[in-house]
């Protein structure tokens, strides 16, 4: 069989009677850089957590980087880089123990590595972690995911709390990693950067993948956002969704037939027309949240 980084099968963790996640089938193939895209409790990091082995899954089975996540979940984390998505630290700590321990619980010195990325995050070694700010502690959990240089990084909502340049020298560093052939594996309800960074990308809602493609083939779809200064009856038109009209401007997503919507806007003193491709935040909000049906 062809080796995946991730593969899952109906996997599928219920807290008690709460659904976590519920039959959930996932591929990764080494080398991806991959986008876990899902809004609040949709099953994100219970996924994680669950291919990592930290929880057990309630049926269902998968491996990570070839190994069984309920048999082999040392060697899993021994060989993987995780950030969680929140950190907590021992209070007294300073940032270079912390990353100190880190790394021998790898039985790894990783001091040059810790050193360049502390460097590159704008991380003080010297200070003690309950000083540091919420994203500067972040940082913390970046360096201990990245420093040991693994073979995949599986990151639970990694920019929170980072600022717009640190967020976009986080990224250039995990594309640095991708392009050396790290698997990158990351959560976010951050559409932007998962269609900037990403290739490939997976929709989680309640507990379950709704569709996993190419970032662009996810992106794609039939449906134009279209926008004028005029006027139209919401009713105008078949196969709208998310009709705005503010200040004599009109804007919707238009799935039907192009004829249609010509000669409908034909009929109509329309000024300032653009008909443009939505973007993929549109997309996973207007045609996976809702039903779970692409356009
Ligand atoms: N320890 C727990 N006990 C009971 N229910 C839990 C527990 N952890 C998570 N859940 C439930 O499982 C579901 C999935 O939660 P999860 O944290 O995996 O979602 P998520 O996609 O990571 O969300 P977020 O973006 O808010 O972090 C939610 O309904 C949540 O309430």
């Amino acid at each position: 069989m062809e080796s995946k980084a991730i593969i899952a099968e109906n996997l599928t963790k219920f807290y008690g009677k709460a659904r976590g996640i519920d039959g959930l089938d996932l591929e990764v193939a080494p080398g991806d850089f991959f986008g876990f895209i899902g809004p609040n409790g949709a099953g994100k990091s219970t996924t994680i957590r669950t291919l990592l082995g930290l929880i057990s899954p309630t049926s269902g089975k998968a491996q990570v980087l070839d190994l069984d996540i309920e048999k082999n979940s040392r060697e899993i984390l021994r060989r993987v880089g995780y950030l969680p998505s929140g950190s907590s630290f021992y209070n007294g700590m300073r940032v270079r123990d912390i990353l100190k321990l880190s790394a021998d619980l790898r039985r790894k010195n990783c001091d040059a590595a810790a050193a360049e990325l502390c460097e590159r995050l704008q991380l003080d070694r010297s200070r003690k972690v309950e000083d540091l700010s919420f994203g500067n502690r972040k940082k913390v959990g970046i360096v201990c995911a990245l420093q040991h240089d693994p073979e995949l990084l599986i990151l639970d909502e990694p920019t929170g709390g980072l600022d717009p340049l640190m967020q976009h020298e986080f990224f250039s560093i995990l594309q640095e990693r991708n392009q050396k052939g790290t698997t990158v594996f990351l959560s976010s309800h951050i559409l932007s950067e998962i269609q900037r960074y990403c290739s490939r990308a997976a929709v989680i809602r309640e507990g379950k993948i709704i569709a996993c493609d190419s970032v662009d083939r996810l992106a794609k779809t039939g449906a134009r956002r279209v926008t004028f200064r005029g006027t139209l009856q919401p009713d105008a038109l078949p196969d709208v969704r998310d009709w705005t009209e503010t200040d004599g401007t009109v804007s919707f997503l238009y799935n039907g037939e192009t004829n249609r919507l010509v000669r409908t806007l034909a009929g109509l003193d329309v000024h300032e027309l653009t008909i443009a491709e939505p973007d993929l935040e549109e997309i996973v909000i207007h045609f996976y949240q809702k039903g779970g049906e692409q356009a």
